[in-house]
């Protein structure tokens, strides 16, 4: 559980597994009227329907600011012991998985340990390994940053060799291959992709996801969304990886309408599928 001093938020932490509920997954996009409003000191209704759209859209940052230090701390606060036993866990879940086992082409982070991120490294592996039992039957394309102004690209890999650091000390695909060619990058691409895993700094049962603040994902894949739904693809399975600590009670996390929810969640305890596509498909 995160403690809290008086004054910081009151996150409580589900206890996991829970018995299979009723999804109350959002067929819409979330907006502010679905915000707690004690815990988090939102605006009542009444209030927030006075507030400005500015000043309503700056106290959802704000909380979503306060919720990353809170659950930042509670990342340090876990030995790395209890980490790479969430790590290993999480990462023989997804490789166990029918879903994965089925998917063709994914979209996935590459795991920043200082960051304090579930690791990616050996499912990764796995997707690039040429002896392994899913190797190169998957394409794998993984973010690259463009800019501030949240645009963020996913360039296809064939191995971590394709990678360096960028100035966030992140891995991240050069732009260019080995033989100088462009990389493909995963909106220009003529095939859908199946599968997103994700990072991420806290999620719900609900499918809220709140990130690190950039906006990279979320502007992200509502491109690939839109992109998908012009070409008549499925939608791909969004599927977040968690630590224990970062799965929040319902209502916590604020969101507001840019925020793309997920479709399920892998934490130590399994996977908690949470969408109507994710229980067909989980
Ligand atoms: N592994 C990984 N790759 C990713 C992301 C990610 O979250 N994880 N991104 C997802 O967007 C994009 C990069 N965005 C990033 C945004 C912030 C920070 C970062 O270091 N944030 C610090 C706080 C910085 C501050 O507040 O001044 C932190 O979270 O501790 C890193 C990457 C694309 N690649
Ligand atoms: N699709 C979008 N179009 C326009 N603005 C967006 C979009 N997605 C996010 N933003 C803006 O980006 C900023 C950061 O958003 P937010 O705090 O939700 O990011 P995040 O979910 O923490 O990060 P990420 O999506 O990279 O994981 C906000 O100002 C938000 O309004």
């Amino acid at each position: 559980m995160i403690k809290n001093g008086a004054a910081s938020l009151m996150v409580r932490l589900l206890h996991l597994p829970r018995a299979a509920s009723a999804p109350t997954y959002p067929r819409r996009r979330h907006h502010l009227a679905l915000l707690p409003s004690l815990r988090l000191r939102v605006p009542a209704p009444a209030a927030a329907a006075a507030m400005s759209s500015a000043a309503a859209a700056q106290e959802v940052a704000d909380q979503k600011r306060a919720l990353r230090s809170e659950v930042r701390r509670a990342l340090r606060a876990l030995t790395p012991e209890q980490r790479a036993s969430e790590d290993q866990a999480i990462q023989n879940a997804i490789l166990n998985s029918s879903w994965f086992k089925e998917s063709k082409r994914l979209c996935a982070y590459i795991s920043c340990a200082q960051l304090r991120e579930v690791d990616t490294s050996k499912v990764l592996s796995e997707v690039l390994s040429p002896n392994s039992e899913h190797g190169h039957a998957k394409d794998l394309y993984v973010p690259r940053v463009e800019d501030k102004n949240r645009n963020m690209r996913m360039l296809k890999i064939t191995t971590m060799d394709d990678l360096v650091k960028n100035s966030m000390n992140i891995l991240e695909p050069s732009p260019l291959d080995a033989s100088g060619n462009a990389r493909e990058e995963v909106l220009s691409t003529s095939s859908p992709v199946d599968l997103f895993l994700l990072p991420g700094q806290a999620f719900d049962r609900t499918g809220r996801r709140l990130g690190r603040g950039g906006g990279y994902y979320d502007t992200f894949l509502m491109r690939y969304q839109e992109l998908a739904k012009e070409k008549g693809w499925d939608q791909p399975l969004l599927v977040a990886l968690s630590y224990s600590v970062q799965i929040l009670e319902e209502g916590i996390i604020p969101v507001n309408s840019t925020d793309v929810p997920i479709d399920a969640l892998v934490s130590s305890s399994g996977i908690i599928p949470i969408s109507p596509a994710a229980l067909a498909r989980i």
